[in-house]
């Protein structure tokens, strides 16, 4: 499981996350809702290790995470999407994926034939560049990539953005089957309402930098937690 605790986080002066404590268990998937700007991105960026810490603490699986470096973490099994993609639009669809064996062991170092059964587009265009997909066909190779560093924990920010609803079905798909097939933990941040109340097992909703609502799926219906989302 990861657990944050009491998380903060400044750019300078600014503070984007105030005492942010989660928690997301193996076998699980957990949403982080919230409007834009509200520290979501800034939340992943300081699990993943690409931003420092002011205060708190991230453990996984018993494991500290407190100061490590980003490749050491993925060593550790924190995968991520980011947002965006950041597909490499020169290298092919094949080299893409192989960019995930980074901080894999040399035994490893293969594609696992699960990614081309959960996104068959990625086998079809192999030899394809990046840059030449879809942004939902993008979507898709993120998360091979990141599948291909064999995680035990998945972290994605906000995987529906700009995609078309045929895909972010396939994707919804791809998460629940991952869950439950290989009891990995899934941490996922969101401002598409609908994808998380049908996925997630429980959420949080953050608030300029605060978590100010927690509970399962269910609980987004009240009229607490839409006051939170409404713009
Ligand atoms: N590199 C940065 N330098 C300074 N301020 C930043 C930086 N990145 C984010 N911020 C600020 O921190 C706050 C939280 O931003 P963050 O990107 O974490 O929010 P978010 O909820 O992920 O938003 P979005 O949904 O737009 O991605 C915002 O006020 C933002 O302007």
């Amino acid at each position: 499981m990861l657990t944050v605790d009491k998380v903060n986080l400044h750019y300078g002066a600014a503070q984007a996350l105030r005492g942010v404590s989660i928690a997301a268990p193996m076998g699980k998937i957990t949403c982080v809702l919230g409007r834009n700007g509200v520290g979501k991105t800034s939340l992943l960026r300081a699990i993943t290790g690409q931003q420092a810490t002011s205060a708190g603490s991230i453990a996984f699986n018993g494991a500290d995470l407190g100061g490590l470096a980003p490749y050491r973490r993925a060593k550790l099994g924190v995968g991520f999407v980011p947002q965006g993609r950041e597909i490499f639009p020169l290298l092919t669809v094949k080299e893409n994926l192989e960019t995930g064996y980074a901080p894999v062991a040399r035994k490893d170092r293969f594609i696992p034939d699960d990614i081309f059964s959960l996104f068959p587009i990625l086998q079809t265009m192999l030899g394809r560049r990046g840059g030449d997909l879809s942004g939902g066909q993008q979507q898709q190779l993120a998360i091979g990539r990141a599948l291909v560093t064999r995680p035990k924990i998945l972290v994605l920010d906000e995987p529906t953005e700009g995609i078309q609803p045929s895909i972010i079905k396939d994707i919804g798909r791809a998460i629940r089957y991952l869950r439950d097939s290989t009891g990995m933990a899934i941490l996922l941040v969101e401002q598409y309402l609908d994808f998380c109340r049908e996925l997630a097992d429980h959420v949080y909703i953050m608030d300029r930098g605060e978590i100010v609502h927690e509970g399962p799926a269910e609980t987004l219906d009240t009229p607490e937690a839409r006051r939170h989302l409404t713009v």
